[in-house]
């Protein structure tokens, strides 16, 4: 089995750079798989010696990545360059931004890779270049789906050692949560939660928490309608299909650590009902997960930090932590030990 991982750059200004570099220094200390690079190796050295991060870089190709990895970062050059500053988001950006997470995935769809693992982007700085999906979740899902009947749906799943969330509806404004919260969605989301824990982390009976939507889960319908409307049916239809599902319960108490004995992954509702506890508990060992996908991907939890990004101080534990998890779901998808 291959256990080469595509590394993306993501936004150039932003950690993502820095942050692959210091992976790679760290690679025998945290257990590290070999990675490449996708980006701009003439960037990523003058960063290197900027930040006095002693690294050897080297342009290659897929077949010679995991071999020089022990003794070099092997970067997979882009077509579109960046002019990158850290700290400095530019639009201008966006072409190579795009072409690394086109390239990666292209890399495990055709084989090259076991898994692409994204370093992150700033929304708003693709949105200005004309970027018409609202994250990595969502393109890699349209990426993914190029050539095949339907399009994948994707879910995202922040995972850490001491719990796991889903936030049912992702990047959406607060105010249409309501509108587009369905059962179906729930049902939809959970389904595909359940295979692809029981399939890529090796959990044979995966038990789902729901949250409700709504202060003490709607309080019988005097604090909102849709706990019993919209996600108690789901739960049922959950069940219905032999899934271990339960709720829907007051998110609020959901998350300390006894009530997270009792589940292998929390759904919530929206982005920050799901996104708050884990970012409080593991904010520096979380990992984005996009399930449903043919292809496995991991991210960090963090996003770019254009606030320190060239310092030298941003943490790469989270990167690491993405990178070990992503071996460790090809591992489990073929059987083989991480
Ligand atoms: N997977 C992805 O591509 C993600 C991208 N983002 C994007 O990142 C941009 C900035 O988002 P923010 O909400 O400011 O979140 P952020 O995670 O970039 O930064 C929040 C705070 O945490 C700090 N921080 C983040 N990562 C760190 C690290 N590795 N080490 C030390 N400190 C760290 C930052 O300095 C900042 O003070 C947005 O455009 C957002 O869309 C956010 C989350 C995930
Ligand atoms: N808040 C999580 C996040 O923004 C990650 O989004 P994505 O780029 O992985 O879709």
């Amino acid at each position: 089995m291959r256990r080469l991982l595509a590394l993306t750059q993501g936004d150039p200004a932003g950690i993502g750079p820095e942050l692959a570099l210091a992976a790679w220094r760290q690679r025998e200390r945290r257990g590290i798989p070999p990675f490449a690079y996708l980006g701009d190796s003439a960037t990523l050295s003058i960063l290197a010696e900027r930040l006095g991060l002693p690294v050897p870089l080297r342009s290659v190709g897929w077949d010679e990545a995991e071999t020089c990895f022990d003794t070099a970062l092997p970067v997979i050059e882009l077509e579109h360059r960046a002019q990158a500053q850290s700290g400095r988001p530019d639009p201008a950006n966006a072409a190579g931004v795009i072409e690394a997470i086109e390239r990666g995935v292209e890399a495990v769809e055709t084989g090259k890779a076991a898994a692409i693992v994204t370093n992150p982007i700033a929304k708003s700085v693709l949105y200005a270049a004309g970027f018409r999906h609202p994250g990595h979740t969502e393109f890699l899902a349209e990426i993914a789906g190029r050539g095949r009947e339907a399009t994948p749906r994707p879910v995202m799943m922040i995972w850490s050692e001491e719990l796991a969330v889903i936030p049912v509806t992702i990047h959406i404004p607060l105010a249409e949560v309501p509108e587009q919260l369905t059962t179906e969605l729930i049902v939809e989301t959970g389904r595909i939660a359940a295979a692809d824990l029981k399939r890529r982390f090796g959990v044979a009976r995966p038990r789902l928490a729901l949250c409700g939507l709504n202060p003490h889960a709607g309080e019988g319908g005097a604090l909102g309608k849709e706990d019993a409307a919209v996600v108690a049916p789901a739960i049922e239809r959950l069940r219905a299909l032999g899934i271990e599902a339960s709720g829907p319960y007051p998110a609020d108490t959901l998350f300390h650590a006894r009530a997270r004995a009792g589940y292998d992954v929390a759904l919530g509702m929206y982005h920050d009902q799901a996104l708050i506890p884990i970012k409080t508990i593991a904010f520096d060992d979380g990992v984005n997960v996009t399930l449903g996908l043919p292809i496995i991907r991991t991210s960090p939890d963090h996003g770019t930090a254009f606030d320190i990004a060239g310092k030298g101080i941003a943490r790469p534990d989270s990167l690491c932590a993405a990178l070990r998890l992503a071996a460790r779901m090809a591992a489990a998808e073929h059987g083989a030990p991480a």
